[in-house]
């Protein structure tokens, strides 16, 4: 297969998971969104994690708070657990890597504060660890997940709300995170702030 090809079969692979995820998960994308939205109207904060890409969209997501999405707003209180270096790797230095979330969430996390917890596979032990620290928090948990859902699944109460990618492969779940991360953000601005079209 040349080289072309082979792009567009990853196109494709990609368009085919966004129309399946387009089919199931809007209900669970408004869930969240509201979950959200209900936690910054009574001056609640978003903290969120995950590893590699997950790490890079768990700070995608807080960037678009703090700072700005798609118009001008006040800034939203979000806060990435991934970008202190001197904290996680103190932490895993001393502890363990499966600490560095749920150590930083037990310092941070008020009741009533949302956790965004990013894996794909549903397995990493720090992710899992910072939902528990989370549930210890009293904090409402949101999973953006893939696969089966993996060990975070069956951790969620009701009140949590989990966000499944149906497919398999990683790469292809990690680039329907980012379009629910977008739709949240635009949910989120939309009750807020009112619409903007
Ligand atoms: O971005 C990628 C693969 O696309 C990788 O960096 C990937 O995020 C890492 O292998 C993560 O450690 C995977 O963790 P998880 O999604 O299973 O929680
Ligand atoms: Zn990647």
């Amino acid at each position: 297969m040349d080289f072309q090809a082979r792009i567009t079969e990853q196109f494709n692979a990609s368009i085919d998971v966004k129309t399946w995820s387009s089919e199931v998960l809007p209900p669970h994308i408004e869930t969240a969104s509201r979950i959200m939205v209900q936690c910054l109207v009574n001056d609640g904060k978003i903290l969120a994690c995950g590893n590699g890409g997950s790490a890079g969209d768990a700070q995608h997501f807080s960037s678009e708070l703090l700072n700005r999405f798609e118009r001008e707003r006040p800034s939203l209180p979000a806060l990435a657990l991934t970008t202190d270096t001197s904290t996680i790797t103190s932490i895993a230095n001393d502890y363990s890597y499966n600490d560095v979330f749920s150590k930083q969430i037990r310092a941070l996390g008020q009741p009533g504060d949302v956790l965004l917890a990013i894996s794909t596979s549903g397995n990493s032990a720090n992710v899992i660890q910072a939902i528990q620290a989370a549930h210890d928090r009293d904090m409402v948990v949101i999973a953006l997940t893939g696969r089966d859902g993996g060990n975070m699944a069956s951790l969620l109460s009701q009140e949590d709300c989990e966000i499944r990618v149906p497919a398999t492969v990683t790469a292809r779940i990690q680039e329907v995170h980012l379009l629910a991360i977008h739709c949240l953000c635009d949910l989120i601005d939309h009750q807020l702030f009112g619409s903007n079209e």
